[in-house]
């Protein structure tokens, strides 16, 4: 059974969709820039509706201590995801936070993999995610996808998941391609930007429940 994260919830309407239908874990965004912003209140209030079986991941970019600190608190978060990071500051941040803690890996090439093996000991899990563009506001969210070819052969020395541009229609054939036991997802089960929908949501799930 492949595990399910599904990011950047910000309502309890999605928040329950991805509990009912099955979601190992829920993504809480900190992050400014992001259309799934959430405030410290808005992760306590979300916190508060979400049974502790399903597991809470703060995804943060490059943030300060006290970021980190006020949202791991707020949202009694059990992992923390972290982009634009190297692996000195995610081993630091991983025995100062003491939770699980997530790196995720911008995938464009075969070379952006080997990057992947610095983090033995600093992280607990490698999320590959696509590269966005230099340009983008975002270092993910954005719905953009790899080749997920490039992980042929690949030998994974720590737990992983697969990210970017997964939705509803493609996640049974990347979970058939790479045999992710874990899979993450955000903007492609939205409307727009930041609005979740309960209906991709439970598609998304129940696609991956029958992969
Ligand atoms: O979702 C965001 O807004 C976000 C902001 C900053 C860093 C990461 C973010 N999301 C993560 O990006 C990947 C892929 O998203 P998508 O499915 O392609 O939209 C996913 O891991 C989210 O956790």
């Amino acid at each position: 059974m492949t595990d399910v994260k599904v990011c950047g919830i910000i309502t309890v309407e999605a928040l329950a969709a991805a509990v009912n239908g099955g979601a190992t874990h829920v993504g809480f965004v900190f992050f400014a820039p992001s259309p799934r912003n959430l405030s410290f209140d808005g992760a306590a209030a979300l916190a508060a509706a979400a049974p502790d079986h399903v597991r809470r991941v703060g995804v943060f970019v490059d943030p300060d201590e006290e970021l980190l600190e006020r949202a791991i608190q707020a949202g009694r978060l059990h992992a923390v995801q972290l982009h634009r990071t190297a692996p000195q500051r995610t081993g630091h941040l991983r025995q100062r936070t003491g939770l699980e803690t997530w790196t995720a890996v911008a995938v464009k090439g075969r070379a952006d993999l080997t990057g992947a093996r610095d983090y033995i000991g600093a992280a607990d899990r490698i999320l590959f995610d696509a590269k966005t563009p230099a340009s983008a506001a975002l270092p993910g969210g954005m719905g953009v996808r790899f080749d997920w070819s490039l992980l042929d052969g690949f030998q994974h020395l720590l737990p992983w998941a697969l990210s970017g541009g997964l939705d509803p229609a493609n996640v049974k054939e990347a979970i058939r391609r790479t045999g992710a036991p874990l899979v993450d997802a955000s903007s492609g089960l939205e409307n727009a930007p930041g609005v979740k929908s309960v209906d991709k949501i439970t598609a998304f799930l129940q696609a991956v429940a029958a992969s």
